[in-house]
């Protein structure tokens, strides 16, 4: 299958997560306009809630009608409830602690002191069922269509918590598996897998700063998913890269050439 990936370059990594701010907000208003309701899958990491801030700050995020707005985790970092390094934590101290979202929308994976009890496998397999308990007859699939699946890009090309030549990056079947050993702490995770993510309406891939250039090069320039996981990351109708110029900065000219004298 061949995929297209748009890319966008911005300055510095404020503006492009300003930008993406402004771009998410834009998607959420013409969904819930359009179909009453809006899905976005949040991501973890420095980019993400970069982003997240960024709404957090911006005065058309009031354009948002917050309550009718689904939110699900691309990953999450299996750790107790409340634990500052859970990508959920983050999430909340960022933007959603500040906005009147609907609890019974906000679709946290679980902790590892939570129902499932200390079972990334268990805990994985409740969220798949959670997933699939949303998607309605129109989805055609075990996941909602989410409108927005956001995915911070990890040096490594990592996205979620899919990690090159581990096991989940190899998942065919399952929508969430349990991720043990992984590179980055902590190591036990959960994760969407690729078919999950490739559900999505629109994926976008974020990558800011000099420590994802090799990462977006890689993952940009043909290379396999099991290598390089960020490459398998494509969305039904639209796959966009936001970057900026330190991220971009190793890419092959053809898909990013260096500004004229
Ligand atoms: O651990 C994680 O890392 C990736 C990338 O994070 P970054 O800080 O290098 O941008 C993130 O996308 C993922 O959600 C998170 O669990």
């Amino acid at each position: 299958m061949s995929v297209v990936q748009q890319l966008v370059v911005h300055r510095d990594k404020e503006l492009m997560a300003q930008a993406a701010a402004a771009r998410l907000i834009t998607k959420i208003v013409d969904a819930q306009a359009a179909r009453g309701y809006a899905s976005v899958v949040l991501t973890g990491g420095r980019n993400g809630n970069g982003l997240l801030a960024a709404l957090a700050g911006a005065p058309a995020r009031d354009a948002i009608d917050w309550s009718r707005l689904d939110l699900w985790w691309g990953d999450e970092r299996f750790l107790p409830d409340g634990d500052p390094e859970r990508n959920v934590t983050q999430a909340r101290e960022a933007l959603l602690d500040s906005v009147p979202l609907d609890p019974a929308r906000v679709h946290a994976m679980p902790a590892s002191d939570g129902p499932c009890g200390p079972d990334a496998d268990a805990a994985a397999a409740a969220y798949a069922a959670e997933l699939a308990a949303a998607a309605g007859p129109e989805d055609h699939g075990p996941v909602p269509v989410f409108d927005v699946l956001m995915l911070g890009v990890g040096p490594d090309t990592h996205v979620a918590s899919l990690f090159p030549e581990l096991p989940a990056v190899r998942e065919t079947e399952r929508t969430v598996v349990g991720v043990h050993g992984a590179p980055k702490p902590p190591p036990v995770r959960v994760s969407l897998t690729l078919p999950a993510i490739r559900a999505a309406r629109e994926v976008w891939l974020l990558a800011a700063g000099e420590d994802k250039a090799e990462a977006a090069a890689i993952a940009l320039s043909g290379a396999g998913e099991i290598q390089a996981p960020a490459a398998g990351a494509y969305g039904r109708s639209r796959t966009l890269w936001l970057l900026d110029a330190a991220a971009a900065s190793r890419l092959p000219r053809a898909l990013y050439p260096p500004a004229s004298a």
